[in-house]
Formats: structure tokens, sequence, C-alpha cells
């Protein structure tokens, strides 16, 4: 059984997403809640190889999809999974909706392709396994090329063009209409302040 409680946290390249993960992660241990904090790509020893790979070097569209999918799988069976039965929570920087965002929405690969790879890494014991909670800081795009060429060295996905992460963005946004239940969309083009206040009402009705 999982008695854990599993958090994703999504958005386009720049968007925010690691300052407010950071905000998270100081939160949830200041509610005494027990936690793992992890990401995808990557959280195993393998999965950081494949991030490393996945990151830099070219490769076919569907290489890159599968090797999504084999980080996530083992990312699920050593990590996720034994702290969600533990009874922990899992806090994870992106998770299979930023698949569907990026390699579906973003790359145009085909998405009934992607729910069978989703079922065949997910489905564990008759049990579908999937964040009970999905943030997705939102931002224009601009905002997010603002944001990344002010702070870094741009990665393979983040060098992409424009259009790319207007297809992003515009696949999480669909994502977070699909799944009104789990998906909360979060303005992140405000002050931190605000987004921190939004963050704190969030997770004190999911803890209730
Ligand atoms: N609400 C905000 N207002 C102004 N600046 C922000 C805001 N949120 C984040 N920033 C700044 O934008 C830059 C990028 O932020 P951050 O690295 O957290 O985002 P990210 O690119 O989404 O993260 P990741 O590393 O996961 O891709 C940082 O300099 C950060 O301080
Ligand atoms: C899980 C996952 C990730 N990506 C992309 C999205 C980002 O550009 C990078 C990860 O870097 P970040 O530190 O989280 O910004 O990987 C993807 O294309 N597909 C996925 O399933």
């Amino acid at each position: 059984m999982l008695s854990g409680r599993f958090i994703s946290v999504e958005g386009i390249d720049g968007a925010g997403k690691s300052t407010h993960l950071a905000w998270l992660v100081a939160h949830l241990k200041s509610c005494q809640i027990p936690l793992l904090q992890s990401r995808e790509p990557g959280g195993t020893p393998l999965g950081e190889k494949l991030r490393q790979l996945l990151l830099s070097e070219d490769m076919h569209l569907e290489t890159e999809a599968l090797l999504m999918f084999a980080a996530r799988n083992e990312h699920l069976q050593q990590l996720i999974l034994p702290a969600l039965r533990r009874g922990e929570w899992v806090l994870c920087d992106r998770f299979t909706d930023a698949t569907y965002a990026y390699q579906c929405g973003g790359r145009g690969l085909d998405f009934e392709r992607f729910q069978q790879l989703e079922r065949w890494v997910q489905l564990r014991d008759a049990h579908f396994v999937e964040p009970d909670l999905t943030l997705i800081f939102d931002v224009p795009v601009e905002i997010g090329q603002a944001r990344m060429a002010a702070t870094r060295e741009l990665d393979r996905f983040e060098m992409e063009q424009l259009e790319f992460h207007i297809r992003v963005r515009n696949a999480y946004l669909e994502r977070a209409n699909q799944y009104p239940q789990r998906i909360r969309i979060i303005d992140a083009n405000r002050p931190l302040a605000a987004i921190q206040t939004e963050l704190e009402q969030i997770i004190a009705e999911f803890i209730a």
C-alpha cells in the first residue's frame, strides 16, 4: 500500500521551478513532513547518467522519449515507490506531465504511444502510480527565456526555438484542463511573496 503522498512540480524552462521547489521543501519540512526530494530525468545514479546524456547529446526524438521513460522506471522502482510505501512524501521536480509537454507537445510525437509507455511504467500491482498533486508554474515564454538567459548556460532543451517552448507551455495548459482535480496552475509571473502565499494555501488544503 502507498501511504505517502506524491507531488510533482512542472513548468517551462525559466518559469522559476527551482526557486519554488526550494521554498516548498523548506515549507514541508517546517510542517514536520517526512520528505524525499527528487527530480526527473534523474534521481537514481543511472537516472542521473541518463539526464546528462538527455540534456547534452543529440539523439533521435523517439530515443529521447524512451530514455525519459527508462529513467522514470528506474526512479519509480528504486526511489519513489519505496518512499511512498514507507509513508514519506515525494516532491519531484518534473514527472510524466513533462513528457507529454516536451516530447508530445514540443516534439510532436504520438500521444497514444506515450499512453502505452505510461501504463507500462506506472501501472504497478493494478495501481496507476501518478502524482496526487501537480503544480505547474506558468509564465509567458518570453519571460522564461529572459530569466534563463540571465542566469545560466543553456542545455539542449533550453536552446530550442521560441515556438518549441510555446508548444510546451500550451501542452502543459492543456494537461491542466484535462486533469483539473490533480493539476494546479500557478501564475509564476508575479512577485515571489504572492506565489508563496498561494503555495501555502494549496499545501494547507492538500494536507487537510
Ligand atoms: N517570480 C519571480 N520573479 C522574478 N524572478 C524570478 C521569479 N521566479 C524566479 N525568478 C528568477 O528567475 C531565474 C530562473 O529561476 P529558476 O532557476 O528557479 O527557474 P527554472 O529555470 O524554472 O528552474 P530549473 O532550473 O528547474 O529549470 C532565477 O534567477 C530566479 O531568481
Ligand atoms: C522529465 C522530463 C524532462 N524533460 C526536459 C525538460 C527540461 O528542459 C529538462 C530537465 O531540466 P530541468 O532542470 O527540470 O529544467 O528535461 C523532458 O523533455 N521530458 C521529460 O519527461
